[in-house]
């Protein structure tokens, strides 16, 4: 595919063409199917469909990771017609990428029914042996995932849910309609568009120049720290949130604010998360630790994080009763945003 590339070649007055690179080729090939219905249904035809079964992803187990299998359209007729369901399911499928070949990549789920939205759970042990895999909550599942298909079954499943749960327009009561990308949904009777949503949330890790501060939520795994954690309220910037999550769940106020990254995550049904770091002003680093919101807060050295940081998530008891400390995985962005910190101090404490 070519394009113009907008540069004027100004001796000669004429315009260049350059081939456009595999991601932009990629990319405008996923906008065009999620615009046109036809393209997308034939894209079908070509692609490969990953497989739920009420929001948990068919997995395959391959030298103590797990791996996402992928199903042609032929392939997922077949098991359709096997267990007695039909294939015009296939229609509830959403499309969530594609390969850099544009063989376009879709999710379905054979426990929801978009008729009924309810599970049908039936056949599920049954599908899980012609399968070759089994249906695995993707929360047990994420870490021992690799990142491509962690970030593939995330946006699925964002996605599915999403869809299972929006599916009569909120001001009508009628049934909407999907396209088939499943990029949104329509009201025939109005033609109010719904398209999918996810939660921005902020994670802050927060400093005070030498120590960071880490807390723990009773639902954590025991002994694992995090960075602080909150969902934007409506109205409010990113900013805003990261001044009031600190100041509601420890009592600090932050001064500075440097943003790190951002990720999609899952749970509990797709946010958009978004890292930074903060210090808090001079002098004022005592916490008061917000107990509905959290279980406990510390501050840690570098060492201490830097060591936690090589430590594997470990649940065994330690001889005195405690769990060793942790943090979360690689997958996690707060895993990236304190490794970032630790190189930080650690360049900024070497000598110049
Ligand atoms: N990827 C990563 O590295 C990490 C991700 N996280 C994620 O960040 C998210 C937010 O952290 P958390 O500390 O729990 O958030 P908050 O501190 O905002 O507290 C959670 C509470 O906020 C309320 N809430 C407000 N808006 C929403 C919404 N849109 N969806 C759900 N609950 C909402 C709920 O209260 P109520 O139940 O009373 O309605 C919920 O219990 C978590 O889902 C967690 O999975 C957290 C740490 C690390
Ligand atoms: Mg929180």
């Amino acid at each position: 595919m070519f394009l113009y590339c907008g540069i004027a070649c100004r001796r000669k007055f004429f315009w260049c063409y350059r081939p456009l690179s595999t991601y932009v080729t990629k990319t405008r090939y996923l906008f065009e199917l999620k615009e046109d219905d036809d393209a997308c249904k034939k894209a079908q035809q070509t692609g490969a469909f990953y497989l739920f079964h009420g929001l948990a992803p068919l997995l395959q187990t391959s030298a103590h990771q797990y791996l996402a299998p992928r199903h042609s359209l032929l392939e997922l007729e077949r098991l359709l017609g096997k267990f007695g369901q039909d294939a015009q399911r296939i229609e509830d499928s959403v499309l969530i990428g594609c390969s850099e070949q544009q063989e376009a990549w879709f999710a379905l789920d054979l426990g929801l029914d978009s008729s009924f939205s309810i599970s049908a759970s039936s056949h599920k042990p049954e599908m899980e042996t012609e399968l070759k895999g089994s249906f695995i909550e993707l929360r047990k599942a994420l870490f021992q995932l690799n990142a491509r298909d962690a970030s593939m079954l995330s946006t699925a499943q964002a996605l599915l849910r999403w869809h299972d749960a929006h599916q009569f327009c909120s001001r009508s009561g009628q049934p909407t309609k999907k396209n088939v990308a499943g990029s949104k949904r329509v009201c025939p009777s109005n033609n109010i568009i719904y398209y999918p949503q996810m939660a921005p949330v902020v994670i802050t890790l927060v400093s005070d120049g030498t120590r960071c501060l880490l807390a723990r939520q009773s639902s954590f795994p025991k002994g694992m720290y995090s960075a602080l954690a909150g969902f934007c309220d409506i109205g409010e910037s990113v900013e805003e949130t990261i001044h009031r999550e600190v100041a509601e769940e420890v009592g600090l106020e932050v001064e500075s604010l440097q943003y790190c990254a951002s990720q999609h995550w899952p749970f509990p049904s797709g946010s958009l998360m978004i890292a930074c770091h903060a210090t808090v002003k001079p002098g004022q680093t005592e916490i008061q630790v917000n107990l509905r919101e959290l279980e406990t807060a510390a501050w840690f050295s570098h060492d201490e994080v830097a060591t936690a940081l090589k430590r594997k998530g470990s649940y065994t008891q330690q001889q005195n009763g405690t769990f060793p400390f942790w943090l979360p995985p690689k997958l996690a962005i707060s895993h990236q945003l304190i490794k970032e910190w630790v190189e930080k101090q650690t360049c900024s404490s070497l000598p110049a």
